[in-house]
């Protein structure tokens, strides 16, 4: 076969990530159009999927030549996270590529690097012969940066879902500033905390207990300190970013508003904070709920609180009430193959982390099913939404022979997993 010239490589994901797929309102018909033009040009089944109105997920299908065995998924999103135009050197939707090499674009590292360097992978594999066992599904998915719940959650539960009877989910992980490629084997739970504060008003010149700005500033004060003891341990080199709960403050709502701003000699009677808490998966649920109740938001002090508002308190066990983890050693082979994988391809796999925010994983892993977040970016800062979001093209054509290595792998393994022996008794 002859070799196709990367400069045509890189347009195709130029442009892609050309098409503005940006909450709140990303353009879902012209990225799943695009898609579908990939689709074509590398003949696979293409099916578009609303689960919700307007939302629409595209699904492909590269049939392996054993039915019986379990398919390969391999997943992404098509939306992207807003940006800040003006913050950025480049318009964040121009896929500007630089004379250093580097394309910068909102997307380039999360996730529609991940998206094209599949098909790309599967354009390598068909000119060069290869035929699945497995059946190697793509599903590009919308809303995962808003919860997923239009997207991965509903297309888990679906029966169409079932009908592909996947064995392995592969999903999007992070760029790794060293030269070996960051893997995930889990995440941690979003839990966002909302804290309330009521307390007596008065003058804003009186000194008194109990007011509701003195109730919510002792709540904040604990929870910083929490925060810093488990920050600590972070920076002591004890745990990964991933091993520890994060608690970050994100809004704070207090105040009697005035024509002309807040009125000043007023102590209001109720306030509040916000704090988006991250969970890992092994964390003793109960006991960080209780420290909630009981040290964070006490009756005592005049204090309530809701976890879970914005739909975010996720579970951090499966519906078989483990926790929610993908396992590394012997008894999940699919570890063992993508580190031989990305070996063969004269890569190298770091450590298994657990991913420090969330993806649409959970909604797989849920399930029970092995999921592993692999975006292959080695020798590059983690940028995701963030400003100026860039991936250079000479990692993003050396991702393309990662996934060429490891979905040939995962695509012609000839054994039912351990796994996949104890699905098919149920
Ligand atoms: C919790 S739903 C939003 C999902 C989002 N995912 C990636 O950043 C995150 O905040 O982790
Ligand atoms: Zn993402
Ligand atoms: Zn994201």
């Amino acid at each position: 076969s002859t070799k196709e010239d990367p400069s045509v490589i890189i347009s195709r994901f130029q442009q892609y990530l050309q098409i503005n797929t940006s909450q709140p309102t990303p353009d879902y018909n012209k990225a799943i159009q695009f898609l579908i033009s990939q689709a074509i040009s590398l003949s696979l089944d293409h099916q578009t999927i609303e689960l919700v109105k307007n939302k629409p997920l595209l699904l492909l299908k590269w049939p392996g030549s054993d039915p019986t065995l379990p398919s390969i998924l391999l997943y992404s999103h098509t939306d992207v996270v807003p940006s800040e135009q003006d913050k950025w050197a480049y318009h964040p939707f121009s896929a500007h590529l630089d004379s250093a090499g580097k394309i910068y674009a909102r997307g380039s590292q999360d996730m529609k690097c991940v998206s094209m360097q599949y098909l790309e992978a599967i354009r390598k594999l068909k000119a060069a012969g290869f035929h699945p066992l497995r059946s190697v599904y793509l599903s590009f998915a919308p809303d995962e940066e808003i919860g997923g719940h239009d997207g991965a959650e509903k297309f888990a539960d679906s029966d169409l879902f079932k009908s592909l009877n996947v064995g392995i989910v592969l999903d999007e992980g992070l760029a790794s500033p060293s030269e070996e490629y960051s893997a995930f084997y889990a995440e941690r739970a979003p839990w966002w905390l909302v804290i309330k504060a009521k307390g007596a008003p008065g003058h804003g010149a009186k000194l008194y207990d109990n007011s509701a700005m003195e109730n919510l500033l002792k709540s904040i004060e604990i929870v910083r300190r929490f925060r810093a003891s488990q920050f600590d341990m972070v920076k002591a080199g004890l745990k990964a970013e991933g091993e520890v709960i994060s608690v970050n403050m994100v809004f704070l709502k207090a105040g009697t508003p005035s024509p002309t701003g807040f009125v000043m000699n007023l102590q209001p009677s109720e306030a509040e904070a916000g704090f988006d808490v991250r969970v890992p998966p092994t964390t003793n649920a109960e006991a960080l709920e209780r420290r909630i109740a009981e040290e964070w938001a006490p009756v005592s002090r005049n204090m309530t609180f809701e976890l879970g508002q914005f739909k975010q308190k996720t579970s951090i066990h499966d519906k078989f009430g483990k926790p929610m983890i993908t396992a590394t050693d012997s008894s999940n082979p699919w570890w063992g193959l993508l580190e031989e994988a990305v070996k063969n391809a004269n890569g190298k796999l770091g450590k298994p982390e657990i991913f420090p925010a969330s993806t649409d994983s959970r909604y797989f892993r849920e399930r029970g099913l092995p999921a592993i977040g692999f975006s292959p970016m080695a020798n590059t800062p983690i940028l995701l939404h963030d400003h100026n979001e860039f991936l250079n093209q000479f990692e993003y054509l050396k991702g393309i022979d990662m996934y060429e290595s490891v979905i040939k792998a995962y695509a012609s393994y000839a054994q039912h997993t351990k796994d996949e022996a104890s699905r098919d008794e149920l």
